[in-house]
């Protein structure tokens, strides 16, 4: 598994250019991407990148790997955004969030002018919600009154719990994920606009129409799936 993310990663370096600037996802899919384009910096290879990262975890590793950082108040554009995902359907719709930096990974990713997904064949399926539920972003005083709220939507959904922190996990924004299994979302995009409607919603994790590419680890190689 871990082979195939390299994979994937290395791939998705042969989409970079000097002077980009490139969106830096979360997870460990792109933390190999992360790693490698810092070596590329360092070797010369590839000259005046600067990322913005979607974490903690990504600008952290950004910075321990020699990528220069940028947010994205400084810049006038993104080139490309590079990330995981959790799901993929045959849209190239996308389930994120695993790593609770979906808001962020929304807010980049919508604006970069190629965003390229590298994920490994295990996380393709035939609809959204098959296999993970949808992580919602919530702010902490609402999260109750949500949970009963996508009691509408067929879904039945857990308060995140931290593992090495007591209570709730408190995501980059200060705010609590609810993880919400649906029984199956039939239109990904009307779902992500009524789960943003609910009131104390912050984010969801349906990413519905904004991957250009994605980047498959099989055991047979990477195939590129396009929009
Ligand atoms: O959405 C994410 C973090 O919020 C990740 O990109 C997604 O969970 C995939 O992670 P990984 O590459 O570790 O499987």
């Amino acid at each position: 598994m871990e082979e195939l993310k390299r994979l994937v990663a290395k791939e998705a370096l042969k989409f970079i250019d000097d002077d980009m600037i490139i969106g830096l996802g979360t997870g460990s899919t792109t933390a190999y991407f992360i790693q490698m384009l810092g070596k590329k910096l360092m070797t010369g290879e590839l000259e005046d990148i600067y990322g913005i990262p979607t974490s903690h975890q990504s600008r952290l590793l950004a910075l321990e790997s020699g990528v220069p950082v940028v947010s994205l108040d400084e810049v006038d554009a993104i080139d490309i955004a590079v990330d995981g995902a959790d799901e993929v359907d045959p849209h190239l719709n996308l389930i994120k969030g695993r790593g609770a930096a979906l808001t962020m990974e929304k807010i980049i990713e919508y604006r970069a002018g190629t965003f390229i997904v590298l994920v490994d064949e295990s996380k393709l399926v035939e609809y959204l919600g098959q296999r993970v539920p949808v992580p919602i972003e919530v702010i902490p005083a609402a999260w109750r009154a949500i949970k009963e709220e996508l009691e509408v939507f067929n879904a039945t959904a857990e308060l995140r719990m931290g593992t090495k922190k007591d209570g709730p996990i408190i995501t980059d924004n200060g705010n609590f994920i609810l993880d919400a299994k649906f029984e199956k979302i039939e239109d990904p995009l009307d779902m992500e606009i009524e789960l943003n409607n609910i009131p104390g919603v912050v984010e969801n994790g349906i990413f519905a129409d904004i991957a250009d590419i994605v980047l498959v680890g099989t055991k047979e190689g990477v195939k590129k799936l396009e929009r």
